[in-house]
């Protein structure tokens, strides 16, 4: 439920405020701060983000989850910690997901088309291929701007250095008359940071520092970027993940996209970002270390997995 108290922050990324140096610019990146640490997310508008690259993106989607399962269910990812396909589970009877590793090279996105199309299929390559890159492009800006805010530019370059992605698609399909409309269950990502897009019929919902739950209303233009595990740590806990959630009303199929970023190489928190008000909080993050931790039973016990995987005194 929407609330008068509360709103996701709506940021706009425009020609103007994306220049580094100007005064838009330092502003957006304080806007971009103030929202990571109330909401740990907020939706960003692309003032030059066109629908039809929306909607080939949504286009391709349905061609994919409408292959069948064995199709589908082929490995496609050698990479530890990453999930291939994910279909249908007792939690989240509804969900389906799939992901393309590395999707912003013409590489990686080729290798999972060939796997999914053998005879090849050049829309969903290219479609994917252009969608990620501009998705990377949002995702590295963020993080720039982050560092920036914090006073710790310096390690923008080698936070861009060690990311990489997975681009993700999902499909809740409609509800059977014994099922709930949960399409997907509360959970933080595994990542530093995650940047959804949603397909006319809405669902996403995130969960406020009081506890309230908010709805995020799909839109061509915006994403919604959250913070994930990896950026609580690396920020010391001023930044904390966002907790989210799907819940489907409409008697609809649901569709929607994400880019998820990760890191790889050991992530160190800044020494600025420790001080008297914030100790010292986590050990250096390994984040592929911690995917694998979080699907481990203990993980999944876990109230906060990234510390009980990493954090200092934390029992
Ligand atoms: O479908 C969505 O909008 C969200 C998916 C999600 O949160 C996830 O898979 O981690
Ligand atoms: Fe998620």
């Amino acid at each position: 439920m929407e609330t008068d108290q509360h709103k996701i922050p709506v940021i706009h990324f425009n020609e103007e405020n994306l220049n580094p140096g100007t005064d838009s610019w330092v502003l957006a990146c304080k806007q971009v701060r103030f929202a990571m640490e109330e909401y740990g997310c907020f939706e960003i508008v692309c003032d030059n983000f066109n629908t039809e690259l929306h909607n080939s993106i949504f286009g391709t989607v349905k061609d994919l989850f409408d292959l069948p399962v064995e199709t589908k269910r082929q490995k496609t990812t050698n990479r530890p910690g990453t999930l291939g396909y994910v279909a249908e589970s007792p939690g989240n009877p509804r969900y389906e997901t799939t992901g393309i590793d590395n999707p912003e090279t013409l590489q990686g996105a080729e290798y999972f088309t060939n796997i999914m199309w053998p005879q090849g299929n050049h829309t969903f390559r290219e479609t994917v291929h252009s969608f990620s890159k501009r998705l990377v492009e949002i995702s590295e800006m963020v993080i720039r701007m982050m560092a920036e805010s914090y006073g710790v530019e310096r390690v923008f370059d080698s936070l861009r250095e060690s990311a990489f992605y997975a681009l993700r698609f999902f499909k809740y399909r409609t509800r059977r008359s014994n099922e709930t409309d949960v399409g997907l269950v509360a959970h933080s990502d595994t990542t530093f940071l995650s940047i959804l897009h949603q397909h006319q019929v809405e669902g996403l919902q995130i969960k406020t520092k009081d506890g309230q739950w908010i709805d995020v209303k799909p839109s061509p233009s915006s994403f919604v970027v959250l913070a994930g595990y990896i950026l609580m740590a690396w920020s010391n806990d001023r930044v904390v993940a966002c907790e989210h959630r799907v819940t489907i009303k409409e008697e609809k199929t649901r569709y929607s996209v994400g880019l998820f970023s990760h890191t790889k190489g050991l992530i160190h928190v800044p020494e600025e970002m420790v001080d008297e008000e914030h100790p010292l909080g986590y050990k250096p993050i390994d984040s592929l270390g911690f995917h694998a931790f979080r699907l481990s039973e203990e993980g999944l016990k876990s109230a906060c997995p990234i510390k009980a995987y990493c954090g200092i005194n934390y029992d």
